[in-house]
């Protein structure tokens, strides 16, 4: 095996020892730190923590700052041109943008903190599998709870869902503005409720909870990592990206890890008990591919011998939006530069101030369209942009350019109104580069809006969005549709050009899940209801890939949620029932 190959003498068997761990979580993301923190919390286990991006800079973690935009901390994919989707995007295709660096996307996230409902996660359960009651909503709860600090009374005050004294700190802004209350007053005017979209309600208007401690960003890092970096059990190794996972073929089980930190120099780290991938839904199949447990027929177009025959990979789903629909305020007075640097002052002085702030991305809608379930099928989410004024008399401000963050969040004078598809039913799948699988970007065929349901979701939503205008308060506050270029759409009109608009100007909403989706048989998914990835003993996969459908929220909460309940199935294999880890 690796570690017997790689140890010639005594001296090269001394240094080895230092790289035999009992745990290795590969990828250092949202559910990645989670992982760190409760393995390590058994002192005799060893845990290694493997993470190719660096750690967070203060920078990412002022509110009002969108760090989706830092090329550096991002895994930078698109999806493959289609002719259904992201038409008139760049290369006719879409941005897929996702979190490298310690803390994953929980860096680079939009915050928010909403778990999503009740009816999807029963439909996740299988009532011929046992195991997979687990996974129903009622037995999810205590998961959500177990680390949640929730610091806003009137949410805590429901105790069948929230609690205290948890890593994650979640809390509504206290800052606001006036559009933020314009937009609040005309949900309520159509007959939305303002309530705790977390209580599983269909329908709401939403003063966001977002993941934040004293008004600065709370990432997994700084909630479950960094508190515990000190354990002596613990290695967290940053900048290296490990490339293979190595499998003893006789026995299916697992060596190790191949990891680089300069490109081409591999080295090793061997294990005793688990692997545990958590590199998120794209790039854990890159890493199965390349180990080879994957569809045996992608596999071999790269003569990988195929290991274990599973559908990595398959199964994608992205939550998906579109552009094109924005409001413009305006009254908004013009913003100095000289306002923005006394307001980052004021936020670094005391973490107060417009910057201590999402703006109007603090309010979504949550919009039940059809009858037919509990559940919301669309969330309305709002963007604010600054657009030099200049810029919007005219006619022709493109949909890209009112969609590119010019200024911090909380500036703003347009306000793009996304209709975030919650529960999409088209499928998509990753494959490995055709030219450079190892170094190169994985194929994403998103396949978004395949399905004509969703864009006939999607385009409903639209309608409802529009009636916004028709409330007295947008009117009162002379708020008006952006009169945005919307070639090729331009010619069109109502429900056509919205159909038009959707297909041209979709956005890909980042929220990637499936590829190695849980079930119980191996034709159909990757991983069993332990989390345990089929006929391999010894790794289990535990972060948003394992999510057979989107949970009509954001996925945040979720992998939080996931990773709690994989790291008690790992302490009970090993603690209650003596370190067996069984699952072929
Ligand atoms: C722009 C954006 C906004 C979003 N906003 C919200 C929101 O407001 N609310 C919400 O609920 N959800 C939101 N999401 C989604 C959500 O935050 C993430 O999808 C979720 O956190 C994913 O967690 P994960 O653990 O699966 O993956 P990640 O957090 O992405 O972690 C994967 C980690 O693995 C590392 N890695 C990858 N490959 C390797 C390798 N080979 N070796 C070593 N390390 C590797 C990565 O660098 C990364 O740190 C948003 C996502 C994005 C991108």
């Amino acid at each position: 095996d690796l570690f017997t190959k790689a140890t010639r003498t005594k001296a090269d068997e001394r240094d080895l020892r230092q790289s035999v761990f009992d745990f290795i979580i590969v990828g250092g993301g949202t559910a990645g730190c989670v992982l760190a923190n409760r393995l390590s919390a058994v002192s005799d286990w060893k845990v290694l923590l493997v993470e190719t991006g660096d750690d967070e800079n203060i920078d990412y973690n002022i509110p009002g700052v969108p760090t989706n935009e830092y090329r550096p901390i991002l895994w930078n994919y698109r999806t493959e041109r289609n002719g259904y989707s992201c038409l008139s995007r760049p290369s006719g295709s879409c941005e897929v943008k996702t979190g490298k660096v310690l803390g994953g996307s929980s860096v680079t996230n939009d915050m928010k903190y909403t778990r999503g409902s009740k009816v999807d996660y029963d439909g996740w359960h299988n009532t011929g599998t046992l195991a997979s009651l687990e996974w129903k909503f009622e037995n999810l709860i205590d998961d959500f709870k177990y680390s949640e600090d929730n610091g806003d009374y009137d949410i805590l005050m429901n105790s069948l869902y929230h609690s205290r004294g948890g890593e994650m700190h979640v809390k509504k802004f206290k800052y606001t503005d006036r559009y933020i209350e314009v937009f609040n007053g005309a949900f309520s005017e159509m007959g939305l409720r303002t309530l705790d979209i977390n209580t599983n309600i269909p329908e709401a208007v939403v003063n966001n909870q977002f993941a934040m401690i004293n008004n600065t960003r709370l990432s997994t890092n700084s909630a479950f990592l960094k508190p515990v970096r000190h354990r002596k059990n613990l290695t967290i190794l940053k900048g290296a990206t490990v490339t293979k996972i190595v499998i003893n073929k006789q026995e299916n089980t697992v060596d190790g890890i191949l990891y680089e930190i300069e490109k081409g120099k591999e080295r090793p780290a061997y294990v005793k008990r688990e692997i545990i991938l958590t590199t998120g839904a794209i790039n854990n199949v890159r890493l199965l591919h390349l180990s080879g447990i994957g569809p045996k027929i992608e596999l071999k177009k790269y003569n990988i011998t195929t290991i274990k025959d599973l559908p990595v990979g398959m199964n994608y789903q992205d939550q998906v939006t579109t552009g094109g629909l924005a409001f413009v305020m305006n009254d908004v007075a013009p913003v100095t530069e000289e306002k923005i640097t006394n307001d980052f002052k004021t936020w670094f002085q005391s973490r107060s101030g417009p910057l201590a702030s999402r703006g109007i991305n603090q309010v979504s809608a949550f919009l039940q369209l059809y009858e037919n379930i509990n559940a919301p099928d669309v969330e309305l989410a709002l963007d604010g942009n600054y657009i030099r004024s200049d810029k919007y008399l005219l006619t022709n401000l493109t949909v890209h350019s009112a969609e590119e963050f010019n200024l911090p969040l909380p500036y703003y004078n347009l306000v793009n109104i996304h209709p975030i598809l919650l529960r999409p039913k088209s499928k998509g799948r990753v494959l490995l580069n055709k030219r450079n699988p190892k170094y190169g970007r994985p194929v994403i065929q998103a396949n978004l809006l395949k399905e004509t349901e969703d864009l006939d979701t999607l385009v409903d939503s639209i309608d409802i969005a529009l009636q916004l205008l028709d409330t007295k308060e947008m009117k009162k506050a002379e708020v008006k549709f952006a009169p945005l270029d919307l070639f090729p759409c331009d010619r069109l009109s109502n429900r056509d050009q919205w159909n038009c608009i959707a297909r041209h100007y979709t956005r890909a909403m980042s929220r990637p899940i499936g590829t190695c989706r849980m079930g119980d048989n191996s034709t159909e998914s990757v991983v069993d209801f332990q989390l345990r990835v089929h006929g391999i003993e010894g790794l289990r996969i535990i972060d948003a890939s394992v999510m057979p459908s989107h949970v009509r929220g954001g996925i945040f909460a979720p992998t939080l949620m996931i990773a709690e309940k994989g790291a008690k199935m790992i302490l009970k294999d090993w603690k209650e029932n003596k370190g067996h880890f069984y699952n072929r």
